[in-house]
């Protein structure tokens, strides 16, 4: 029996990948290579390209193999691109969930792990965020991702396709071997950001946004390390094959960091000075987001590992320095 991963060429599917062959669990992996990459694909996964929209090819990968499980990532996932075509966004996000949960049903799957985020929450009227905290996304990608858990909601009362939605918060860091880690094209995520200011392939950093009402007047946000994130899943899947029923979990660290104090942690990380400048604030953006992880630590028996953030940055540098041109190395 194998475990099915979706998006197993992304930055977290393939992180999610190495921890499940090391693990020994047979794996396998599907990505249409939109946002992936062909050399981010664990040699040890049977690896099969196409889309999760299209029919037929999920039909041949259920037919050749012989999926216990399903741990799905494959998303669009840029919150300002989901502003400007958020209909690309429901039919990828939205629409990728309805053909695996009907494929899931059809060929008799149960169990489904998948990426939700904090953005779900929208600005949340109080700190930290629980899972019943009230959902209000503000931009069409959380609203995506919400539609994704409601509709696993009604798949398993009609079906019984029990499910984790594992709400992350930002993550960040890089396998701790620097092998794989995060390229996004474009990347708009701050610390790979930061640290393409440190390396030189960026010539500053923009702070969007200096008067928020936080402490220091920039966004504060939760950092979960990807080899933590990896393992979340796992464990949510152990959950299911164990008679786990169908919950939501927040996956973060629980501690907040500022713009700023996440800036000033990687000059002290690269011992670079990393040329920085205010800039306006970025629309959408919520001021503070931290999340109260106390029911995965509890239900799935989560403990992070990595809860300092410069050894998330140091991991994400690291591997930086290794592929300074990402994976087209
Ligand atoms: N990176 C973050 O900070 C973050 C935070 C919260 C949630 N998430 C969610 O986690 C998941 C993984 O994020 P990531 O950062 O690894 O993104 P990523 O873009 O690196 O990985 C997504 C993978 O899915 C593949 N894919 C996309 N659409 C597909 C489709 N229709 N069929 C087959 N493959 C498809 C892409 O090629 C890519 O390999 C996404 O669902 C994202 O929404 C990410
Ligand atoms: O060049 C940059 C890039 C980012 N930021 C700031 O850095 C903070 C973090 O931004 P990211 O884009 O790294 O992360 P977000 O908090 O916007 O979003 C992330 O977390 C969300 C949930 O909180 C979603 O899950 C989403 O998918 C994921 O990208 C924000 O205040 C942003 O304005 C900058 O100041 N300059």
């Amino acid at each position: 029996m194998a475990i099915l991963i979706t998006g197993g060429a992304g930055y977290i599917g393939s992180e999610t990948v190495a921890s499940l062959v090391d693990e020994g669990i047979e794996t396998v992996i599907v990505d249409n290579l939109s946002t992936g990459h062909a050399s981010a694909v664990n040699p040890a996964a049977t690896f099969y390209q196409g889309d999760v929209r299209d029919r037929a090819f999920m039909d041949r990968v259920f037919t050749n193999e012989s999926i216990e499980a399903v741990i799905h990532f494959a998303s669009d996932s840029i919150v300002a691109d989901s502003m400007k075509d958020p209909l690309k966004y429901f039919d990828n996000n939205d629409g990728g969930m309805i053909t695996l949960l009907e494929t899931m049903r059809d060929y008799d799957v149960k169990r489904l792990v998948f990426s939700s985020t904090a953005a779900v929450y929208g600005q949340p009227d109080h700190l930290p965020i629980t899972e019943d905290t009230v959902k209000n996304p503000t931009n069409a990608y959380g609203q995506s991702k919400y539609i994704m858990e409601q509709f696993a909601k009604w798949a398993d009362s009609a079906y019984g396709i029990h499910f984790v939605a594992l709400r992350y918060f930002n993550v960040g860091g890089a396998s701790t071997n620097g092998l794989i880690g995060e390229d996004h094209r474009p990347e708009t995520h701050l610390i790979p950001i930061i640290l393409q200011v440190a390396n030189g392939e960026r010539d500053v950093f923009k702070m969007f946004g200096t008067d928020y009402p936080t402490a220091d007047g920039t966004n504060v946000r939760d950092y979960v390390h990807v080899v933590d994130l990896a393992h979340a899943h796992i464990l949510a899947m152990k959950y299911l094959l164990n008679g786990g029923t169908s919950d939501a979990f927040n996956i973060g660290s629980s501690t907040g960091f500022s713009n700023r104090q996440i800036l000033a942690a990687a000059r002290k990380v690269t011992g670079l000075t990393i040329p920085a400048e205010d800039a306006p604030r970025r629309p959408g953006d919520p001021a503070e987001l931290v999340a109260d992880s106390t029911k995965a630590r509890k239900v799935l028996d989560w403990h992070p590992q990595f809860d300092d953030i410069e050894a998330i940055i140091g991991d994400a540098w690291r591997f930086a320095q290794k592929h300074p041109n990402g994976y087209a190395d």
